[in-house]
């Protein structure tokens, strides 16, 4: 059995604490705010987090990172996007040898336009970096937390860390497969919250399944053409980092993204929604990031374009939808498109 250190106390990281702890290893579950922490060892419990839901007791939480991260040679990244460099420089500071880091969030960096991988590359020194791996997948911590039935893929540029990985967290309840192809199972774990905010709007506004459905394929296909222009391989689009997370989050109430969209629908402004959230909603910030990927990468990407307007222009969510549906008409499938604009 190993010891692990996950890094942030929110749902995600809490909900694979548990797995870990399941699986009978020693968990160092380190959050920023010590009074949350020491509720999590006071009572057994994340309640802000996973109300009502009983932690094992081998998740041991701190507050102090050093004491975290000390004696462990894998490391679980379960911050939001936005905070990954700060703490993967923290980190730097304390830990004297290589550790391989494994990052389960699901967001890309506007600007930098940089996959969380390649910001956990360019942020931490070579020597203290022995592999990267990706855990990702159709996957709400609610759910996890309770041990219902889940699948995730975990993905590395090496296959023996993404297997080592497979192994450590693998259970009856939590299966885990594995993908070489980390650019596509990050795109997918990322884009997917946009296309979830969308539906989550669709909803708000009272349409119904078929929205929804429309919403899920068509975001799949911007997906993976921008995801394939980016070296993905097209395939992992139709797994569970794909289709499988796009299904789950586009239909699911434990979504934030989805919750998000729902009340921008229902009129809500931005600020307010996310003030009231009181947790990550990734969808925003990636957004703006695939926004700019798509005119990097010169992809059509329609249901991106239509929400940055809406998040980031002020645009009626109604107007948007609009919008999108009184686009020039044309085929549904790539090759057809190129095929006739060719004849
Ligand atoms: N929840 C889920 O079901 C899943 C989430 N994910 C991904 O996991 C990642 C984390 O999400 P999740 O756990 O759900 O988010 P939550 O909002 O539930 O928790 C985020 C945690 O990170 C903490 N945090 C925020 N900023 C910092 C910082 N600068 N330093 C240290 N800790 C910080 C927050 O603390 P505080 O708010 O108190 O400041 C909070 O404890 C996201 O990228 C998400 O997409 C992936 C799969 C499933
Ligand atoms: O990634 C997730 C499920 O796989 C969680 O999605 P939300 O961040 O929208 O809750």
């Amino acid at each position: 059995m190993e010891q692990i250190t996950v890094l942030g106390a929110g749902s995600w990281g809490t909900a694979l604490a548990i797995v870990l702890a399941d699986n009978g290893h020693n968990v160092k579950l380190w959050g920023h705010r010590p009074e949350l922490i020491n509720n999590i060892n006071k009572t057994k419990k994340n309640d802000k987090y996973l109300p009502g839901v009983e932690l094992p007791a081998k998740i041991e939480g701190f507050s102090n990172l050093e004491e975290s991260l000390v004696g462990s040679k894998t490391i679980v990244l379960a911050v939001p996007t936005k905070a990954i460099r700060g703490v993967l420089n923290e980190i730097t500071k304390v830990i004297k040898e290589a550790i391989t880091i494994v990052h389960v969030s699901k967001g890309i960096e506007p600007d930098t336009l940089l996959r969380i991988s390649e910001i956990i590359e360019a942020e931490m020194p070579s020597h203290l970096l022995k592999d990267v791996v990706v855990l990702s997948g159709p996957s709400h911590a609610e759910e996890v937390s309770q041990r219902h039935i889940t699948t995730v893929t975990s993905s590395s540029k090496n296959m023996v860390a993404a297997e080592y990985i497979q192994d450590l967290f693998i259970n009856q309840h939590f299966r885990v497969y594995t993908n070489p192809d980390v650019i596509g199972v990050e795109i997918g774990g990322a884009l997917k919250n946009i296309i979830a905010l969308a539906a989550g709007i669709t909803d708000g506004l009272g349409y119904g399944d078929n929205a929804k459905a429309a919403l899920i394929t068509r975001g799949l296909a911007e997906i993976a053409r921008l995801g394939s222009k980016m070296g993905g391989n097209p395939l992992t689009f139709s797994g569970l980092t794909g289709i499988g997370d796009l299904i789950v989050t586009c239909t699911s109430v434990h979504s934030r993204n989805w919750r998000a969209g729902n009340l921008l629908g229902k009129g809500q402004k931005l600020e307010e929604v996310l003030e009231n959230m009181g947790m990550v909603v990734e969808g925003v910030r990636t957004t703006k990031a695939a926004y700019q990927l798509a005119h990097k990468y010169d992809v059509k990407m329609p249901i991106t374009e239509a929400l940055y307007e809406v998040l980031f222009n002020g645009q009626s969510p109604k107007v948007a939808v609009d919008s999108l549906m009184a686009r020039v008409k044309t085929h549904e499938m790539e090759d057809l498109v190129n095929i006739m604009e060719n004849r």
